[in-house]
């Protein structure tokens, strides 16, 4: 039997939802990750300390008996959130960073930043305390073609807010395009991104693969092939400023399957074990445990795991859908195959 033993992993950018939706989806993050980077777009999104810590404790409520699971909370940056709350956070020890959305960006995102100008004194003061700003890196103008709107938002934002707080520790999420790959490589070490398994995985031929696939919609949008390529090189370089965040994102099947369907993936089930495939076929299975349980937490200056996982070489096929509170969830790979599975 062919086997992976990795210390075990932790997912640095993750969509656990709340209530039922929560308690649905937990499990399978907890089953893989030691611990989580807990994304705050909740509706109400967790704008205060006060409720990102409310947050924490009704995760922590909804964990199965007997499994060990770290949250790590997120603060949802608006125009109006002050200094005085980035100093609460961090005074609290349980808020990681703080979570940059352009309004209007992706979901969720109608109370997020409508101008990071706005935001100046409080980003200031993150650069101070050494709080990490993640960021979802798309410009939200109608005039911008959706495939550039990575891209564009490099330029016309996160470049310069580089440039003005050098020292602010900044993970460009998600990223998906061979820019965001040269920018971050090239920057200082404040600079830091995480990348999904689905844009290592899909392009986005995957979206019209025989009709239309609500299911591979997420934000950013797959990209074509050479922008996989290259962030498939990145995540199998090495490079310390690259890490795993799988972005997993749960809709309800009846929110994808309609005629304006949400943005958002769901890789919890199978995450680890997607990245494995990937880094398979680079021929690069010897990166992944640095790439999935090391970068990340040397970049939010966490100790390292020191448990481990260990995956084996054998098939097994995805459900067709997932309990998902008073609805079903479709997992990525529904009803396919996967090579690598996870070992109790
Ligand atoms: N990635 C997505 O397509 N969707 C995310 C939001 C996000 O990460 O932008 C979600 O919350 O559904
Ligand atoms: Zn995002
Ligand atoms: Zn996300």
């Amino acid at each position: 039997m062919i086997t992976l033993t990795l210390i075990r992993p932790d997912d640095w950018h993750l969509h656990l939802r709340d209530g039922e939706q929560m308690r649905a989806v937990l499990p399978d993050t907890a089953r893989r990750f030691a611990r989580a980077i807990v994304m705050p777009n909740l509706k109400p999104p967790a704008v205060t300390t006060d409720m990102a810590l409310a947050y924490r404790e009704r995760i922590l409520a909804a964990l199965p008996q007997g499994m060990r699971f770290e949250p790590l909370m997120t603060l949802y940056l608006t125009d109006n959130t002050v200094p005085a709350e980035i100093i609460e956070a961090r005074r609290s020890g349980a808020i990681q960073a703080v979570k940059y959305y352009p309004a209007g960006a992706t979901t969720n995102s109608a109370a997020g930043v409508t101008d990071i100008a706005k935001c100046y004194t409080t980003l200031e003061t993150m650069e101070q305390v050494g709080m990490p700003l993640l960021v979802h890196g798309e410009v939200t103008d109608p005039e911008v073609d959706v495939f550039d709107k990575e891209k564009i938002f490099l330029e016309r934002v996160l470049i310069p807010l580089t440039q003005r707080f050098p020292r602010l520790r900044i993970v460009f999420e998600h990223i998906t395009t061979r820019e965001a790959v040269e920018f971050v490589r090239d920057a200082s070490s404040y600079i830091a991104a995480t990348i999904t398994a689905h844009h290592l995985l899909l392009n986005r031929n995957a979206l019209f693969q025989g009709g239309i696939r609500p299911h591979h919609y997420c934000l950013p949008v797959l990209k074509r092939e050479t922008h996989r390529r290259m962030l498939l090189e990145a995540a199998t370089s090495g490079n310390p400023k690259f890490f795993l965040g799988t972005d997993s994102a749960p809709h309800s099947r009846s929110t994808k399957e309609t005629a304006c369907g949400c943005a958002g993936i769901y890789t919890a089930h199978a995450a680890i074990e997607l990245y494995a495939e990937a880094f398979e076929q680079a021929d690069a299975l010897d990166k992944l445990e640095a790439f999935a349980s090391f970068h990340g937490a040397d970049f939010y200056q966490l100790p390292r795991n020191k448990e481990r996982i260990t995956l084996k070489k054998e098939n097994w096929s995805v459900p067709a859908n997932l309990e998902f509170a008073d609805d079903i969830l479709i997992p990525l790979r529904a009803g396919e195959s996967l090579a690598w599975k996870i070992m109790d």
